[in-house]
């Protein structure tokens, strides 16, 4: 299949880029493709004629959108119109990726599943939310893909939570951790041989697709980062307001693939042993 990927220089890009061996891709970066311009993204296509869009490409500074929300606005919203619009009328399967953070803060200590009413709280959720409605309201062959907490892929790139505890704690004795947010760890891996699964099995619709993890808080997110690397560094829960925060995300981002379970297509293993094989690749300098 010939596959178009925009976004491809960021976490999930690039290792959707890497991993959809036996497929036609057609990867593009924001210098080779910037989904803010029309003009571009008509031609691309055009000459591309792609089966498959997987668009991984978004802005994704969640405390920075609430002071510049014309930016999340602009690049999520219009950005996944221009393509849309540009798919509009050809057999094209649109895959667009999302967050389970869209959910807002309605359920306290249970994970959301794709039956609960999207309520987002931040700018940055608001505009994916806004993206999903754009796909949903004008194609029809579509899959939307809520996940989090993503890890994976090159130590350099900025998203990469992983890493740069990584980094935090080999320099320091001590550091903390938000004991009060919950949510799935999610491995890029992972989430790419789900993707490809519900490509190949034709199955269409908005799917939570996440590492499974129950009520697992940063805390002991990040307890599990620092003991697979051996760091000599403690990790403590973090008194109240060390991690003040602009964009008033929810403390609960946890979700349950259910939709998956139901079709019984549901690949995501266990947050722990996905982290468990990243940390050994970084440790192999393989990344
Ligand atoms: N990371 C996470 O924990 C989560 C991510 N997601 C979603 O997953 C997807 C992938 O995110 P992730 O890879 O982690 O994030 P990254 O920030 O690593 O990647 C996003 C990429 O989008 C590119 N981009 C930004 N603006 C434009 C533009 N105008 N035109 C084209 N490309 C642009 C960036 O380019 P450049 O490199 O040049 O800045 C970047 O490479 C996004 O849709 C995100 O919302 C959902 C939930 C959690
Ligand atoms: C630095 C640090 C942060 N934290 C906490 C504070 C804060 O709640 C959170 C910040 O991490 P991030 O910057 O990865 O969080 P954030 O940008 O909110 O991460 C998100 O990415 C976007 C794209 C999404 O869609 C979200 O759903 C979510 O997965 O982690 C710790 O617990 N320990 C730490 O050492």
């Amino acid at each position: 299949m010939r596959i178009l990927i925009t976004g491809a220089n960021g976490m999930l890009g690039s290792v959707l880029s890497k991993k959809l061996k036996g497929h036609e891709v057609f990867a593009y970066s924001r210098a080779e493709l910037d989904i803010t311009n029309r003009v571009e993204i008509k031609h691309t296509l055009k000459d591309i004629d792609p089966q498959v869009i997987i668009h991984a490409a978004a802005y994704t500074n969640v405390e920075q959108s609430e002071v510049d929300p014309d930016k999340a606005y602009l690049v999520n919203v219009i950005g996944t119109q221009n393509l849309v619009d540009a798919c509009v009328g050809n057999n094209v399967l649109f895959v667009y990726i999302s967050s389970t953070g869209i959910y807002g803060t309605k359920k306290v200590n249970s994970p959301y599943n794709e039956f609960d009413e999207a309520l987002p709280t931040t700018i940055h959720h608001k505009s994916k939310l806004e993206a999903e409605k754009v796909v949903i309201n004008h194609l029809n062959k579509f899959l939307i893909i809520r996940t989090g907490w993503l890890f994976g892929g090159s130590i350099q790139k900025e998203k990469n939570f992983v890493f740069k505890r990584y980094l935090e704690a080999s320099s320091k004795k001590k550091i903390y951790s938000d004991p009060n947010q919950i949510g799935n760890p999610t491995y890029v891996e992972d989430l790419v041989d789900q993707i490809n699964l519900l490509i190949d099995k034709q199955h269409y619709g908005i799917f939570n697709c996440v590492n499974n993890a129950v009520n697992v808080t940063r805390l002991d997110y990040v307890q599990k980062i620092i003991s697979l690397f051996e760091l000599d560094c403690q990790v403590e829960a973090a008194p109240k307001g060390i991690f003040k925060r602009v964009a008033p995300v929810s403390s609960n981002e946890s979700a349950e693939n259910k939709k998956l379970d139901f079709l019984g297509v549901n690949i995501m293993g266990d947050w722990q042993e996905s982290l468990q094989r990243y940390v050994k690749l970084v440790r192999s300098k393989e990344v």
